[in-house]
């Protein structure tokens, strides 16, 4: 669990709020985000299905689908507003070369009907202008890059003739082909099994030295980002509910939103039964949400919160939480038992 290395913003997220209309209704996936993230860190946005992590990151991209739209606020990066952007044209300026995304499902970017070395190359020559001798050695270089051998028969076989792991690591050289300064990676690893997964995460860390990255993975899997996170934002209804370093995040949660992701984590139960879990499901994004959009399935809920929606408290320089609990007239209420002794033996661990 590193430490946030600079507080140079490379990308700014302000109050932003994005919809989709879909028959005649309209939803609110995104509920007033603020996010920056800075150079060189890997922050990781953890939420059940439907919080709105991929519906965010796609709006980086200009990757929304056709009914979505953002209705108010920022994104910034270097001199552009990207929520203005209108054109295919504006976005190419960006997409790939400045932000690029692996996903979850390599069979769905890699092209069957083309060997895995001309799919590198046409990145390569899309983005960097080098010639032909050129471009080629730049493809076997991204190909050791991401840990394949035998890069001359590699270049020249078919997505067919990789393993899954394989696969993601050819979807990988991918985006990093145009050095791009933020990749993104949506759950990266949910598709391959557990050590595969654990490979693909090293990879992806010691990548991010090599290109001087800044990366942001999307999981619901808080297990996977303990290990490459320096901060974590964790999402709720369409709405950063907590965002913390990982530590803070793990060793000091302070929602009980939380609290239950963390209860869920395999080595925290007693063989897979659950600490403390949520009733209930999220709320319907197609009406207004009154208040905290967490209140109903939050067992410590306070008055307040079906009236006002919280505002983020501040518990130290990189910690803030939205939730009534935390403010100074709230009545004081402990994590569960079990919960309060993983924070306690964490806090210990951490600090020495
Ligand atoms: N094209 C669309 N039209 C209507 N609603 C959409 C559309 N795309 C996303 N949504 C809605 O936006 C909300 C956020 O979805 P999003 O895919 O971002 O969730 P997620 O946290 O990434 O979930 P998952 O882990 O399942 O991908 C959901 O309620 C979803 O149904």
């Amino acid at each position: 669990m590193g430490e946030t290395q600079t507080k140079t913003k490379i990308l700014s997220i302000e109050n932003l709020i994005i919809k989709f209309k879909l028959r005649g209704q309209v939803l609110t996936a995104i509920r007033d985000i603020s996010l920056d993230l800075y150079k060189g860190e890997s922050l990781a946005i953890v939420g059940e299905s439907g919080s709105g992590k991929s519906v965010l990151v796609k709006s980086i991209m200009g990757l929304l689908d056709k009914n979505g739209y953002i209705d108010q606020g920022k994104i910034i990066y270097k001199d552009d507003d990207l929520s203005q952007f209108k054109t295919e044209k504006d976005w190419l300026k960006i997409r790939g070369k400045e932000i690029a995304m692996v996903t979850q499902d390599p069979m769905t970017s890699l092209n069957p009907l083309k060997t895995i070395g001309k799919q590198i190359e046409e990145a390569v020559l899309l983005h960097q202008g080098l010639t032909g001798n050129e471009a080629y050695e730049k493809v076997l270089q991204l190909l050791r890059d991401v840990g394949i051998y035998d890069v001359e028969k590699r270049y020249k076989q078919y997505p067919h003739e990789f393993s899954g792991g394989m696969r993601q690591r050819i979807v990988i050289a991918i985006a990093i082909a145009c050095n791009p300064k933020i990749l993104i990676c949506d759950e990266p690893t949910t598709a391959l099994d557990v050590t595969i997964q654990a490979q693909i995460l090293q990879l992806l860390k010691n990548l991010q030295e090599k290109y001087l990255l800044t990366t942001i993975y999307i999981t619901h899997d808080l297990g996977v980002v303990a290990k490459v996170a320096d901060r974590i934002a964790v999402m709720y209804a369409g709405d950063i509910i907590e965002v913390g370093k990982t530590d803070e995040i793990f060793f000091n949660a302070q929602h009980p939103y939380t609290w239950a992701l963390i209860s869920s984590l395999p080595q925290l139960g007693v063989k897979g039964e659950v600490l403390y879990s949520i009733k209930g499901t999220p709320p319907n994004l197609f009406k207004e949400i009154k208040g905290d959009a967490f209140a109903p399935r939050n067992p410590y809920a306070l008055k307040i919160d079906y009236v006002e929606r919280p505002p983020y408290f501040k518990l130290s320089e990189t910690h803030f939480a939205k939730t009534w609990l935390l403010h100074p007239s709230a009545p004081k209420v402990e994590p569960p038992e079990t919960l309060k002794k993983f924070f306690e033996e964490g806090r210990q661990y951490t600090n020495g």
